[in-house]
């Protein structure tokens, strides 16, 4: 059955409202009703929107519930690099007439699993028509810190943290989807991206010390040049962050190579921050505590842009939903 013959009201009705999280704690208002009302979790709300054509992240290996899950993702991680612990979301979904309903089921499961994944409970959102279909994800989280770490407040002696492990992107990125597509490893590691949601709770745990943050969806290299960028510091970056181990057996060694598939790519939900010499003793014993994967890459320096330390200069992509993957240094 197509979604036109269903209805919007039955499809409201008889599927999403399936999959709708319970009412927040002594909240008055929720479907069916005209907007959803909450009390705080913590002292300061923080919300984002962050949406995508399915399209755009499909890749040919990403299910339809796989690219669900990814923009679901991507949403979340925009919360954790600010320290916010993602709690409510709002889903705009814009869906074609065209749609099996099954095609729509897998969407909305899609997302589904990665909110109960995340923890984040799904409270509301809008359907509508669209030729290509699109999701929305409105967040609501909450943080205890009373500074959220902005992209611009790195200052030169701030070490350079960078959580998550890279590489699997950079390899669809830099060798194109086709190869990517026949490479067990690659085609895993991307299907579903994942977000660390403890390195929030972490940032929160020491926002007095993270003077930046940011997290990496459009590449790690684009992440660091836009830190660089907002806050008018350089950086010079001494190792490669954490890659897979089928990164390390490819590179051999050869930090040209570590590089280049760990600056590229995107949808590597890492966070970028850069830490207070003082501070990053109790940072790096926070992320060891609830086992976060991390690296220490380098620091913040006078003056501009990415020095990477012992290599030949690596060409950055920065992933941009109208150029692909453009150019970035
Ligand atoms: N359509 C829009 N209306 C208002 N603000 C926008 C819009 N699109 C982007 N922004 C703002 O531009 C800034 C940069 O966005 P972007 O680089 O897309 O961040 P991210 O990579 O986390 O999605 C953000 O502060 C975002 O809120
Ligand atoms: C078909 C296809 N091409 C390219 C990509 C790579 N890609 C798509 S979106 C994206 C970045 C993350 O998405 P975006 O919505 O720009 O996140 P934001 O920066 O807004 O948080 C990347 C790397 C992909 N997943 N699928
Ligand atoms: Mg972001």
């Amino acid at each position: 059955m197509k979604l036109g013959e269903l209805t919007e009201r039955l499809f409201i009705e008889g599927v999403l409202r399936n999959y709708l999280g319970k009412r927040p704690p002594f909240s008055r208002l929720g479907f069916p009703d005209d907007a959803v009302d909450f009390l705080p979790l913590a002292p300061r709300i923080v919300v984002s929107v962050d949406a995508s054509s399915i399209a755009s992240v499909k890749l040919p290996w990403r299910s339809l519930g796989d690219a669900a899950w990814a923009i679901a993702t991507g949403a979340v991680s925009d919360h954790i690099a600010k320290g916010s612990r993602p709690a409510y979301a709002l889903v705009s979904l814009g869906l074609s007439p065209d749609l099996d309903l099954s095609e729509a089921k897998a969407i909305v499961r899609g997302l589904s699993e990665a909110f109960n994944y995340y923890g984040v409970s799904w409270v509301g959102g809008d359907t509508n028509s669209s030729r290509d279909p699109w999701i929305s994800v409105t967040m609501i989280g909450f943080t205890t810190a009373k500074r959220p770490p902005p992209r611009s407040g790195a200052r030169p002696g701030d070490a350079v943290v960078v959580t998550g492990r890279y590489g699997a992107m950079g390899y669809v990125a830099l060798r194109g989807v086709e190869e990517a597509s026949r490479t067990t490893w690659v085609v895993e590691k991307t299907r579903r991206p994942l977000v660390d949601v403890r390195v929030g709770t972490v940032i929160a745990l020491n926002y007095k010390s993270i003077h930046a943050s940011m997290d990496v969806s459009d590449g790690l290299g684009f992440t660091i040049m836009e830190i660089s960028r907002l806050s008018g510091v350089g950086f010079r970056v001494e190792k490669p962050p954490l890659v897979f181990k089928e990164v390390y057996e490819l590179c051999e060694g050869r930090l040209q190579c570590l590089y280049e598939l760990s600056l590229n790519g995107g949808e590597e939900y890492g966070v970028v921050m850069t830490v207070s010499k003082e501070g990053l003793g109790n940072v790096v014993e926070d992320l060891e505590s609830y086992g976060v994967e991390y690296e220490v890459i380098g620091e913040v320096v006078e003056g501009s842009g990415l020095k990477l330390e012992g290599v030949n200069k690596v060409a950055i992509y920065g992933w941009d939903q109208f150029g692909g993957y453009v150019k970035s240094a």
